[in-house]
């Protein structure tokens, strides 16, 4: 059927509206398409609301459509707008943006501020499925909407140094030595890299314990990529329907255990398998963005990560107070006069400050993609900080979350979309609140 694309929607497709058949007027959803756009499309899945169909034919191109610069986009899971010229994804991202708050009844945006930088090469990194076959390795991601491996040549949106490094352990792991065998038990392998590419770690995942040669593996690869700093293996207990659900049992590694990441004159101890921001090329601005011009007595980093906002903070509160539910790095680095790091869920973070009548002037958070949720917006109700800085790599929780602090007496002062995540659909968004 022939459809029109009227607008981008969240997660990267375009929707339509049939204009013909008994189902004229319902929404259909079609990924790889661009607003304005005259399409051939099949029907593929019916959802609750809205179809599903897949691109068959542009009939009418967008003038913002280019070719893809990587030869696997479309069948890789990890990229949805490479159709688009940059400006274009950004527009669409801006698009969505506003557009997702208003649906959560958020009237009076502020301009949203936008901040992007190289768009590719950026993430510092990346997770490889490993596959190994007739003594050989190949590397790949998932197909797109499945858990099917695919293969992978090269991932232009991946820092030089990773892809590097994947390419040398695939071929390790086409050697007989011990090392070779070592990399063919592997069943996914993790690089990080630090800023400027200059230390790597990896994580190498197997479905039982390495039969033996970790450190020749680990030798081998430094030995075609010095920047390797540090290793471990990592035992897959189970089976998990995410990564995210994924149980891991780590074991003794090879070399240290993190790097130093500078950012913005901080040097942040980083684990190699701790969260840290992905794109290499924006991390300053977001830290710049979040902390620039907030002085006062009191701040909480709430889903403080490695404390790369509590650090920054620092500078300008007398004291921060740092908050994150797997802390222990944290408790370790983030220590000194006016410093203070605690583990534990934000939750129950606020739950005995609102008792203790804390009451600071900024609270920054930057939670997982699920959001703050309804219990922690409604402590910071009640403690009222003057300033809220909410981070959000979801627009859908973030307007969730936003709309019950603004009915609480917040008004949305600042928006700012940074582009993270080049080439896909996700998106990064810093908020101010102000009482
Ligand atoms: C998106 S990351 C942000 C980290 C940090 N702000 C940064 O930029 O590097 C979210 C962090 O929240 C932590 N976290 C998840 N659930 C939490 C909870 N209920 N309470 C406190 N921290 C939590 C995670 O371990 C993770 O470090």
């Amino acid at each position: 059927m022939k459809l029109r694309i009227e607008k981008p929607v969240y997660g990267g497709a375009g929707l339509a509206h049939q204009t013909e058949g008994k189902d004229t007027g319902r929404a259909v959803f079609v990924p790889f398409t661009l607003p304005g756009e005259l399409i051939e499309a099949n029907i593929t899945e019916k959802s609750t609301g809205h179809d599903e169909a897949a691109l068959l034919h542009v009939l009418e191109p967008s003038p913002n459509r280019v070719k893809p610069e990587c030869p696997h986009f479309g069948q890789c899971g990890g990229c949805q707008y490479q159709h688009a010229d940059y400006p274009a994804q950004f527009a669409i991202k801006q698009e969505i943006l506003r557009e997702t708050l208003e649906r959560a009844g958020i009237v009076g945006l502020p301009e949203i501020t936008v901040h992007s930088a190289e768009p590719w090469r950026y993430r510092n990194r990346i997770r490889l499925r490993i596959n190994s076959a007739n003594g050989s390795l190949e590397g790949g991601y998932n197909r797109r909407g499945t858990n099917e491996f695919l293969p992978i040549q090269h991932c232009p949106i991946a820092a030089p140094l990773l892809w590097r490094a994947a390419l040398a352990f695939k071929e390790i792991g086409a050697e007989a030595s011990a090392a070779g065998r070592c990399a063919r038990e592997a069943v996914e392998v993790e690089f990080f890299c630090s800023d400027g590419e200059k230390k790597l770690q990896m994580t190498v995942f197997t479905a039982k314990e390495h039969a033996g040669g970790f450190g020749e593996l680990c030798e081998r690869l430094h030995s075609v990529v010095p920047e390797l700093a540090g290793a471990a293996p990592a035992v897959i207990i189970g089976k998990a329907q995410s990564r995210k659900a994924q149980k891991t049992k780590p074991l003794t590694g090879w070399g240290t255990d993190g790097f130093l990441y500078s950012v913005a004159g901080e040097d942040y101890w980083v684990n190699r398998g701790s969260f840290f921001q992905m794109n290499r090329f924006l991390i300053d601005k977001m830290v710049h963005v979040v902390t620039k011009q907030r002085t006062g007595q009191l701040a909480w980093d709430l889903y403080a990560g490695v404390g790369l906002f509590s650090r920054a903070l620092a500078r300008s509160f007398e004291q921060v107070t740092a908050i994150e539910i797997a802390g222990t790095d944290l408790v370790s680095t983030f220590k000194g006069p006016g410093k203070k790091a605690i583990t534990s869920t934000t939750a129950d973070f606020l739950r005995a400050a609102s008792i203790q009548r804390e009451r600071p002037e900024l609270v920054v958070m930057d939670p997982p993609r699920a959001g703050v949720g309804a219990e922690v917006c409604s402590l910071l109700a009640k403690i009222q900080p003057q300033q809220i800085t909410y981070v959000s790599c979801d627009p859908v929780t973030l307007a969730r979350d936003a709309k019950v602090l603004l009915d609480s007496g917040y008004h949305l002062t600042e928006l700012h979309l940074l582009d993270m995540f080049p080439q896909t659909f996700h998106m990064e968004t810093i908020a101010v609140l102000k009482r």
